[in-house]
């Protein structure tokens, strides 16, 4: 692991034994890239993005919690994109490299806390190397009432033509992409395999019950401040979710497991 930046923010980067490295900011702790052993990199960050802390950043592997897009009260996505989370532990293990990063409720900007005064504990792990990155998420209920959230984890996966891509898994036929498409996938079997001129990726997830499938097509793009005009060719959004929202009681833990792989 070696402190780095990312635009303005404070990042680390992650070295595998095969050649793999990953950036992950803690802002968000945000994964940002993952590039395999021989450079190419799999996630897709817009060149409009603020990279800043002023806003989330447009791309990579935003951490949707504990409220998805506008269904509720707080900001969208939830808090846990736009916070600044602490690393707490990186290594080398089963030939990948990991970082571990957490977010509590004490860790939050004032106004975000009192937004949702639950005490919680969030731990994010990621893990990298050339055939495989993992991800876990991890909530916990340190207070003393139960409390209700959602949580993804949004992944931008870089293709080469948005009109190439075939998703297998979330529809009963393989779904492929002529315009805007914004749909939550709710009960999905937990295997999704995403075909591109990238090549072929499983998407495997546990504990994430649901999956959202997005890409803006042209007209949302243009509309969307940190997205250039063409970008939306160049992304496909799917995201391993419990839309739920779901319930934690006191002293309880969610885990939620997303692997992508070579398929
Ligand atoms: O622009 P953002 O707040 O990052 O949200 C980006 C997108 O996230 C999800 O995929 C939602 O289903 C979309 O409705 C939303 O537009």
């Amino acid at each position: 692991m070696t402190n780095t930046e990312y635009g303005h923010l404070p990042a680390v980067r992650l070295s595998a034994p095969d050649g793999a490295q990953a950036t992950i900011t803690l802002f968000g702790a945000h994964l940002v890239s993952w590039k395999g052993a021989q450079g190419h990199e799999r996630l897709f960050v817009s060149a409009k993005s603020a990279l800043d802390g002023s806003a989330a950043i447009r791309g990579g592997v935003p951490v949707v919690f504990p409220q998805f897009a506008e269904r509720g009260p707080l900001i969208k996505h939830g808090f846990a994109r736009v916070s600044n989370w602490r690393m707490t532990a990186s290594g080398i293990e089963d030939g990948a490299a990991f970082a571990l990063f957490e977010l509590n409720q004490s860790d939050l900007a004032p106004e975000l806390a009192a937004a949702w005064p639950h005490a919680f504990a969030l731990a994010l792990r990621v893990a990298v190397r050339d055939s495989e990155l993992a991800m876990s998420l991890e909530v916990r209920n340190d207070g003393a009432q139960a409390f209700p959230f959602a949580a993804a984890l949004h992944t931008y996966h870089l293709v080469d033509d948005i009109a190439a891509v075939r998703i297998i898994g979330v529809e009963p036929a393989a779904l492929t992409f002529t315009g805007k498409h914004d749909q939550p996938y709710e009960g999905i079997a937990g295997t999704v395999f995403l075909e591109s001129g990238a090549g072929k990726l499983k998407l495997e997830q546990k504990g994430f019950t649901d999956a959202v499938v997005w890409n803006p097509w042209a007209a949302d793009a243009a509309a969307i401040p940190d997205m250039g005009d063409d970008e939306y060719r160049r992304f496909v959004c799917i995201e391993p979710a419990r839309l739920g929202p779901a319930t934690l009681d006191p002293c309880a833990v969610w885990r939620g497991e997303y692997r992508v792989t070579p398929a």
